[in-house]
């Protein structure tokens, strides 16, 4: 089992393009760490440089507490899966898993042994003396990993292994290779575009972005306590309502979300309330996950400042649940575009008629300047929420949707949270 730390790492590739910026990183021995992003943002690279496949162009990786940089890649004790694991084509699967353990010149007793073991974990025992043209891909991916991990190395490096196959044996293969990295124990980075693998996964992930890592935690703490939007934004399926609002501290009333045509109030004694009263007069971007939305029964009660409101746009049937796309005349904000600079169109939203009705009460000369900060791209689109089975929805049906408010999400408009994070 080995440690990886990486201490301010850079890629810049020749000619110029910069992979991965200033990447700070611990990964504890023995740890199933899942480096998840979209395409592009740098996970490759940031694996192939712990390999030794790629140089580092500045910071430090420490492996087992020695500085690695310029460790030979046969001296790191890794092995590496890729997406398409590539086997010798004219060696069974057998000879394929054998083949690490002939060239250290191991006993081949004990080596077919310890072949047929592992092949048996893996599922493909009763396959071992067949090709790899014969075998399914998942097939195919097994005995990959079978070869790669016969050598008990000390880092396990898997790069998309299960991109390319279906869903359902990707699903059926995540959960065989986290119980098999697991029983050995082996220190596993794990690269993914894929949020639901990530996610279940993982002990630990990092997420990443144009080559920043934007946050690190466990998948809990990462999906209920995302540090960014853009974290909120990609760890959320269905997607999250990310509304654009314009925050005022009231007296008597709490603080306002004013989304325009619709309003909420955080009450003054939230533990939130202490960190938002800084943004009063600016722009923030509200996350709010469709499961934090609860509709309500016509004609029932609903505290003040709880209910957001829309008509029903579009209507999906998912067997579970239906999921419904309702207009509510809210700005809504693109995760991919914040904290990138913002588009030369861009205008704050202001409605004058509150922040003059708020000025008398208040009397902070402050509403008269227009926010600072811009929160993004905005567009006017809908509000994604659940309907439990059971229910008829259709289109134009009007709904009050009671928010959880203790579940609901804070970010500046560089995208980063406004209330504390928890790691
Ligand atoms: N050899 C290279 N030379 C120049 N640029 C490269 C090279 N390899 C990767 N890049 C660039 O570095 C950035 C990060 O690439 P990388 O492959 O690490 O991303 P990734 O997150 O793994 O993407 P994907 O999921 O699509 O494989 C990209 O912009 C890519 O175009």
């Amino acid at each position: 089992m080995t440690d990886v730390v990486l201490d301010g790492v850079d890629k810049v590739y020749p000619g110029g393009q910069v992979a991965v910026r200033n990447v700070r990183l611990r990964i504890n021995a023995g740890e199933l760490f899942v480096l998840l992003g979209p395409s592009g943002c740098g996970k490759s690279t940031l694996l192939r440089m712990i390999a030794g496949l790629e140089e580092i162009t500045a910071g430090d990786l420490w492996l087992n507490g020695s500085v690695a940089n310029d460790l030979p890649p046969r001296e790191r004790n890794v092995a590496m899966v890729f997406q398409e694991g590539a086997l010798y084509p004219h060696r069974t699967v057998k000879g394929n898993m054998m083949f690490p353990l002939e060239v250290a010149g191991d006993d081949r007793a004990e080596a077919g042994a310890k072949v047929v073991e592992l092949a048996r974990a893996l599922g493909i025992n009763s396959m071992i003396d067949r090709l790899p043209g014969t075998l399914s891909g998942g097939q195919r991916q097994r005995a990959a990993i079978g070869r790669a991990l016969i050598r008990e190395p000390q880092l396990f490096l898997m790069d998309e292994p299960l991109s390319s196959l279906d869903a359902g044996l990707r699903t059926e293969l995540r959960i065989e290779i986290a119980g098999l990295v697991r029983s050995t124990g082996t220190t596993t980075v794990y690269v993914t575009h894929d949020q639901v693998e990530a996610m279940t996964m993982a002990d630990r992930m990092a997420v990443l972005r144009d080559g920043v890592l934007e946050d690190v935690g466990t998948p809990e703490n990462i999906y209920s306590d995302p540090a960014t939007v853009f974290v909120a934004a990609f760890l959320s399926s269905p997607p999250i309502n990310l509304l654009h609002a314009t925050l005022w501290a009231v007296e008597g009333e709490g603080l306002l979300l004013d989304f325009g045509s619709q309003r909420l109030s955080v009450p003054w004694n939230d533990p939130r309330a202490s960190s938002l009263i800084s943004r009063h007069g600016q722009s923030v971007i509200v996350g709010i996950r469709p499961d934090t939305l609860a509709p309500i029964a016509p004609g029932s009660p609903a505290p003040h400042g709880t209910v957001l409101s829309g008509q029903v746009r579009e209507l999906e049937f998912h067997g579970h649940e239906w999921l419904a796309y309702a207009e509510a005349g809210i700005p809504t904000v693109d995760a991919t575009e914040v904290g990138r600079p913002p588009p030369p169109e861009q205008h704050e939203t202001w409605r004058p008629g509150l922040r003059d009705r708020l000025r008398d009460m208040l009397g902070r000369p402050s509403y008269t300047e227009p926010a600072e900060e811009h929160a993004g791209h905005h567009r006017r689109t809908d509000l994604v929420f659940r309907i439990p089975p059971g229910s008829r929805p259709s289109r134009g049906d009007h709904y009050a949707l009671r928010v959880d408010l203790n579940r609901v999400l804070f970010f500046g408009a560089d995208g980063r949270r406004v209330t504390p994070v928890h790691r």
